[in-house]
């Protein structure tokens, strides 16, 4: 099978560059339209999707992102290996703004958005307990050391439903007690419907700011967040530039099964499926249906 990265930018980062024979195309999806059109090319020989998550010029707040649509756009692409680049809070003294963090698993604190492809007449359940893809995350660790950029690799992120930031209460139970590294508003459910679409999903959190629970630092402002993202653009950049050549053309199925996600998810009898459904189910899930 042959690798296509597909990248979701996160604020800050709106397109991708060096692409050749780069266009961007409308792709339709049945769960509506993506966040915007999708730039795709190939960087090193290695066929690329890029998406910008909350489109171009910042439409989309983290609870309206079309994250279905999204997650479908890139599956029906051909895309196999998603990267998501976002923005994120640190609650940690060592993740200090500017640093990555290869994050690898979330607490879920979203409650307004749709979480999954399936529904009644095709009930389907994927494993999160291991929400991230360590074959893809490993790319991006050597990809950002070999970029001279100061990674963490792991890390816990809590997706938070927002637009507004944390209460300081908030933010010191997600650090003190519940044991969260960073705090984003939109790497779920994007994670668990990649894992349902069987794609290896990979999150790179840039560290703009330390929340509101850093006694040393002011609350969080999205003027120091814009800053801070200005100067880590150019650095994600180049990470993103690093992976065609780490990942290859030639792919090998995933030694996690990212890609087997779905092998024995659905439940639903199949005389007991729902047509209209099925037929939305064509991308995510043609490969078992
Ligand atoms: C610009 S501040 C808050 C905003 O930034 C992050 O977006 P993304 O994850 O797409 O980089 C955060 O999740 C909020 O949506
Ligand atoms: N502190 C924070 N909380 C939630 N999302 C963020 N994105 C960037 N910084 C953030």
């Amino acid at each position: 099978m042959q690798t296509k990265i597909g990248v979701i930018g996160g604020s800050g980062v709106y397109e991708i560059e060096g692409l050749a024979d780069a266009e961007w195309v409308t792709v339709e999806t049945p769960w509506g339209a993506p966040s915007d059109q999708i730039l795709t090319g190939t960087l090193d020989g290695v066929p690329m999707a890029f998406l910008p998550r909350h489109g171009r010029g910042h439409v989309h707040t983290p609870t309206s992102v079309p994250y279905r649509a999204n997650i479908d756009a890139l599956k029906r692409l051909g895309v196999t290996d998603v990267i998501s680049v976002s923005a994120c809070g640190s609650f940690r003294h060592e993740m200090a703004p500017g640093d990555f963090v290869i994050v690898d698993q979330f607490i879920d604190r979203t409650f307004a958005r749709e979480k999954s492809f399936f529904g009644p007449g095709c009930v389907g359940h994927v494993s999160v307990a291991h929400p991230t893809c360590p074959r893809l995350g490993e790319a991006c660790e050597a990809s950002a050391k070999a970029a001279g950029i100061n990674v963490h690799r792991g890390g816990t992120y809590l997706a938070m439903e927002g637009p507004q930031f944390s209460t300081l209460a908030e933010s010191k139970m997600y650090r003190e007690h519940w044991g969260a590294d960073v705090i984003g508003m939109t790497n779920m459910p994007e994670a668990k419907l990649a894992r349902e679409a069987e794609l290896c999903y990979a999150s790179v959190a840039m560290v703009t700011d330390y929340d509101s629970w850093h006694p040393d630092h002011g609350e969080v402002d999205v003027s120091d967040i814009i800053a801070t993202l200005t100067g880590n653009a150019a650095k994600a950049r180049a990470l993103v530039a690093g992976l065609p050549g780490l990942l290859g053309v030639e792919r090998a199925p995933c030694p996690h099964g990212c890609d087997r996600a779905l092998e024995f998810a659905i439940l639903t009898a199949p005389e007991k499926r729902d047509p209209a459904l099925l037929a939305k189910l064509d991308a995510v899930a043609g490969r078992v249906l």
